[in-house]
């Protein structure tokens, strides 16, 4: 497996200059939730310098990637183009950088939509990327605390943002993050009613 240095040299070779200030931000505030959350510090590293490795190769390329790994595609192709490049980062992260450990890929795939039975990795990979540094979206400050204070919670109020904003926007949501945000409340807050 590649060390956190080697990840995070990918990702400056891979990346523009704006994403990759993004990686580092999404890398610093998870680096944070997982000292708070007691998750190991350089695999929270190294899914966040690698989870959007993918972002900025072309769609016929992630097509290419999802077909030739279709094992591994997370019904890629029954979903929005728009979270391919989590699942082929994933792909990438095992297959080009020998990364096998399946809480980082599993964090690295999800990271744009959360999915069922989120570990606390998912959750730090989903969320970091949602409230980095940089980020300024008007809740962008709050979510951030809010995340940093309870990450279950957090995590809760970011799925539910983020349907809002792409339901208002006329978007279809993944049923990955459907599926998420339905159970998170179930198990946080118990039989409170979804309003999605
Ligand atoms: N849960 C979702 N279901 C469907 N589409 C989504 C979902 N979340 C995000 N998207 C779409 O995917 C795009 C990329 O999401 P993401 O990778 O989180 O964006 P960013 O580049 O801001 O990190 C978003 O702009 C949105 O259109």
């Amino acid at each position: 497996m590649i060390s956190v240095q080697e990840a995070k040299r990918l990702a400056k070779k891979n990346l523009s200059e704006k994403r990759y200030e993004h990686t580092s931000n999404v890398k610093k505030l998870a680096v944070e939730l997982a000292r708070r959350n007691g998750v190991d510090e350089d695999k929270a590293a190294l899914a966040a310098y690698l989870h959007d490795i993918a972002k900025e190769l072309p769609k016929d390329r992630l097509l290419q990637i999802l077909r030739e790994n279709d094992i591994m595609s997370d019904n890629a192709l029954q979903r929005a183009p728009a979270v391919w490049h989590g699942i082929v980062a994933a792909i990438l992260a095992k297959t080009e950088y020998g990364i096998e450990d399946e809480e980082i890929l599993s964090a690295i795939r999800c990271h744009t939509t959360g999915k069922l039975n989120m570990s606390k990795l998912d959750k730090i990979i989903y969320m970091a990327d949602m409230a980095s540094y940089e980020r300024n979206y008007p809740e962008a400050a709050s979510l951030r605390a809010h995340v940093l204070e309870n990450l279950d919670r957090g995590t809760i109020e970011g799925l539910g943002m983020s349907i809002a904003w792409l339901k208002a926007g006329g978007k279809n949501v993944d049923e990955y993050s459907l599926a998420a945000y339905a159970q998170q409340r179930q198990q946080y807050y118990g039989g409170a009613g979804v309003s999605f």
